[in-house]
């Protein structure tokens, strides 16, 4: 990925942030997965990256952390410990799973940052079943820790627009590529705030009420971390089209193969190649020729303008409440590290 790096900035401590946090929550989150059926739980450790499965070896734990992170952050941003956040950052991650096992079973996904996903490593039953329990455990995780209903609510809110952003996603395959009944840039933007945004600010939010912080900066720490997550699905988009397969763990193409509608495929959706772009849609073989016409009808750029346009929002949203220095430092370069990220 070369186009997000337009703007030069110094390297930033962000991986010693998601270490710090991860350090923090690791335990939590093995004792919590502990308390599961041993063979569901073995598949849980799987979708982790904890163990070997059939040769395949372990990989980094966790993904990136990002969820997580925010829950911590966020505790701090309302003056308290990152330990308070760390119910808020278990539950999270545990619906981040859970999401993932499912989306991967709904998309047809064979293959999850680097190894087989949990459908084809142990079949669809068993991956479903996992992330049932993987979602059971995050609203018990939840309901047992202090601020228990407030925090619940807080959640159910963010799985509501997760089934709400995620049926969208869904149905936009199905709709015409051009004219009247075409996905808009704002319906795209909409979804995305619900299928990614939602989990993003409702960790930040849970963090913070956690933190006991005042109910201004958990809605504004929210709204802020939907944007970020509008964002980073953006960035998402671009990635699963040009990004490097050997860094994002994704297949190339796979976007384009499922005729998904990413935000660079609905910004090109009125350019003179439209006609041509939407014959490629959905044909593996051809999904080179469909990134290259996409890029010249500008469908790349305006996914990384309106990422930037987001980011500032969440940024802006910061800026106005009221933090500690350390928290809105920390959480301001989190925003720029996912702007700015190749995985
Ligand atoms: C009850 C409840 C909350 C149900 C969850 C519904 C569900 C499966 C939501 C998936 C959300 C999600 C972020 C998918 C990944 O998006 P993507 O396909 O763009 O990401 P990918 O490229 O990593 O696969």
């Amino acid at each position: 990925m070369t186009a997000l790096r337009t703007v030069t900035r110094a390297p930033h401590p962000v991986p010693e942030i998601l270490a710090r946090c991860q350090e923090l929550v690791r335990p939590a989150l093995a004792e919590a997965v502990g308390r599961l059926h041993p063979w569901v739980a073995e598949m849980a450790g799987y979708s982790f990256g904890w163990c070997e499965v059939d040769g395949t070896p372990a990989r980094t734990p966790g993904g990136k952390g990002l969820r997580q992170a925010l829950a911590v952050l966020g505790a701090e941003a309302a003056g308290a410990d990152g330990h308070r956040g760390v119910p808020a950052a278990v539950a999270v991650e545990l619906v981040h799973a859970f999401t993932l096992l499912h989306d991967d079973i709904m998309d047809g996904d064979a293959t999850r940052r680097r190894r087989p996903a949990v459908w084809k490593a142990y079949g669809t039953g068993p991956a479903v079943l996992t992330g049932d329990a993987l979602f059971a455990l995050a609203v018990d995780t939840l309901a047992t820790a202090p601020q228990g209903p407030d925090t619940v609510r807080l959640l159910s809110t963010a799985l509501a627009d997760l089934v709400h952003g995620q049926a969208d996603d869904l149905l936009f395959v199905t709709r015409p590529p051009t004219g009247p009944q075409r996905v808009t840039p704002q319906e795209y933007l909409t979804m995305a705030e619900k299928k990614t945004g939602a989990l993003l600010g409702c960790a930040v939010a849970l963090g913070a009420a956690l933190g006991v912080a005042p109910a201004g900066t958990v809605t504004a720490l929210d709204r802020a971390g939907r944007h970020l997550g509008i964002a980073f699905q953006l960035v998402d988009d671009v990635l699963g089209i040009w990004g490097d397969p050997a860094v994002t763990g994704k297949p190339v193409g796979g976007d384009l193969r499922e005729g998904k509608k990413t935000f660079p495929v609905v910004a090109a959706s009125d350019s003179p190649a439209a006609p041509r772009l939407f014959a490629l849609l959905g044909r593996p073989e051809r999904a080179g020729e469909a990134a290259r016409l996409i890029e010249e009808a500008g469908g790349r750029a305006a996914a990384l303008a309106e990422a930037r346009t987001q980011t500032a929002a969440a940024r802006a949203l910061l800026a106005d409440t009221p933090l500690p220095t350390h928290a809105a430092r920390d959480l301001s370069r989190l925003v720029d590290f996912l702007v700015d990220r190749e995985l």
